[in-house]
């Protein structure tokens, strides 16, 4: 199996995370459960800033909540020193519970609401990415209205075609995100946040996609938005302090997958920004990147328990778990893969291929097509693993099921960060009006 991180099979051969042996977890928590290995987080959060740092330029890592939002996350973002991008009033809640320094927020998003934009312009954040003239209009009138003038960055789309699933490549010029760069649609967004009086514009940002494993998209990107970096100072005398290349450094999900060294990527971008502004006697801004999947992503596992199987000979043997699309909809949604592992017999020959099920009414609910397992029985605990990124934050209680807990690992020690819901929350919002409630009804 993929040991990484903190992973190991312990002397029982059991799968261990953070020094703790998944049995044991499953029996203090239940199953499903999200397991998040802390070190491996802290670990990935400190090669993004190691390498920063070695690069000599100012810059800021601003971890995408987005791809796993709770308040333990946040408070490790920000014990790590990174910044946090939100995108909605949801994520910017839970860091501002979580105490995370407003002025380390950036905000996102392509259609903030009113609401959401007063939100942060009261707990004052840091930055707006600002995606398009309806919204450059409204926050300039917000602030206005607050005695406010924020800090702005204007996304674009610099036109480079990421190579990943066509539903998480966002730089080309068909996106529902930011201001074309080559329809001249951002120069005069750059014209016009100039010239707001509530605005400051602090210089542009471009993400081209997720899941990104090449370099050369980066390089490409980082060159066209310093192109037009130059251009802007050309043509209007207006000079980008920042620069933000987003997110979308790839992970490793399954053999065959090859992310390079976050250290690789970062060299990548920075020397690429190096290249376009230092021979141009442009100030070199201060480069801001995104990352989400590549901070967490291959710290989470998910464990479940094996319930049923169905076995059609010739053609293909089902096992169901106790989870599904409802904590992990990226195979529905993506076609996306993963690997796992029978946690109670980690150290097993893996002999035996199957597909995974789950348990919603959905026939697409599959986590893995021909997984390689040791035999699996009813009652074995099943770790998919990499599932950190864009599973809980993209968990839904399909079919009523219910969220499953998240535990953070570290040292022998696991801490519960999320309960696991329970009915009554899944009813929480429900409200049954008088006239239909039957004596009777469950209390
Ligand atoms: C604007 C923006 N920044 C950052 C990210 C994080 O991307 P990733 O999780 O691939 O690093 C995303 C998601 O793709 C995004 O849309
Ligand atoms: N949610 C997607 C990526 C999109 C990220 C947000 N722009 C995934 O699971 O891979």
């Amino acid at each position: 199996m993929y040991l990484h991180g903190t992973s190991a099979i312990n002397g029982q051969g059991h799968l261990e995370i953070g020094g703790c042996d998944v049995t044991e977890l499953a029996k203090q928590y239940g199953t499903p459960l999200y397991i998040v290995d802390e070190t491996l987080v802290r670990q990935r959060a400190r090669e993004y800033v190691d390498a920063f740092k070695a690069s000599g330029l100012k810059f800021q890592v601003a971890y995408a909540s987005k791809a796993f939002s709770v308040m333990a996350m946040c408070a490790i973002a920000e014990q790590e020193g990174l910044s946090l991008d939100v995108v909605s009033d949801g994520e910017l809640y839970t860091a501002l519970k979580a105490g995370f320094p407003a002025q380390r927020i950036h905000f996102h998003g392509n259609n903030k609401t009113p609401d959401e934009i007063n939100m942060a312009l009261d707990a004052q954040i840091g930055c707006f990415v600002v995606d398009n003239f309806d919204e450059l209009a409204l926050l300039n009138a917000l602030a206005g209205d607050k005695g406010l003038k924020v800090n702005v960055l204007l996304r674009v789309t610099p036109g480079v075609e990421a190579h990943t699933h066509e539903y998480i490549s966002t730089g080309q010029q068909d996106s529902k995100f930011g201001f074309d760069v080559e329809s001249g649609a951002a120069f005069r967004a750059v014209r016009e946040a100039n010239g707001l009086p509530n605005l400051e514009l602090l210089g542009v940002h471009s993400h081209i996609g997720s899941q990104i494993f090449e370099v050369d998209g980066f390089e490409v990107a980082a060159s066209k938005v310093a192109q037009f970096a130059l251009l802007v100072r050309d043509e209007l005398n207006v000079t980008f302090p920042v620069i933000n290349l987003g997110g979308g450094f790839g992970i490793r999900y399954v053999e065959g997958d090859t992310p390079l060294p976050v250290a690789t990527y970062v060299q990548a971008i920075t020397s690429a920004i190096k290249d376009n502004f230092g021979g141009a006697s442009y100030p070199i801004p201060e480069i801001w990147v995104e990352p989400g999947r590549s901070i967490v992503g291959d710290a989470g596992t998910t464990l479940y328990t094996i319930g049923t199987s169905k076995d059609i000979p010739g053609v293909r043997k089902y096992i169901a778990v106790d989870g599904g699309m409802t904590d992990n909809p990226r195979p529905a949604l993506y076609e996306s893969k993963y690997e796992a592992v029978i946690a109670n017999r980690a150290g097993e020959v893996a002999d035996e291929t199957v597909t995974v099920a789950g348990k919603c009414c959905e026939s697409g609910d599959k986590l893995i097509i021909d997984c390689q397992l040791a035999k699996p029985h009813t009652g074995d605990l099943l770790a998919v693993l990499c599932t950190g990124a864009y599973n809980y934050s993209m968990a839904s209680n399909y079919n009523r099921i219910r969220r499953p807990s998240v535990v953070f690992v570290k040292d022998g020690h696991s801490d519960l960060v999320v309960k696991r819901e329970s009915l009554d929350d899944i009813v929480g919002n429900d409200i049954l009006p008088a006239r239909m409630k039957k004596v009777s009804a469950v209390q």
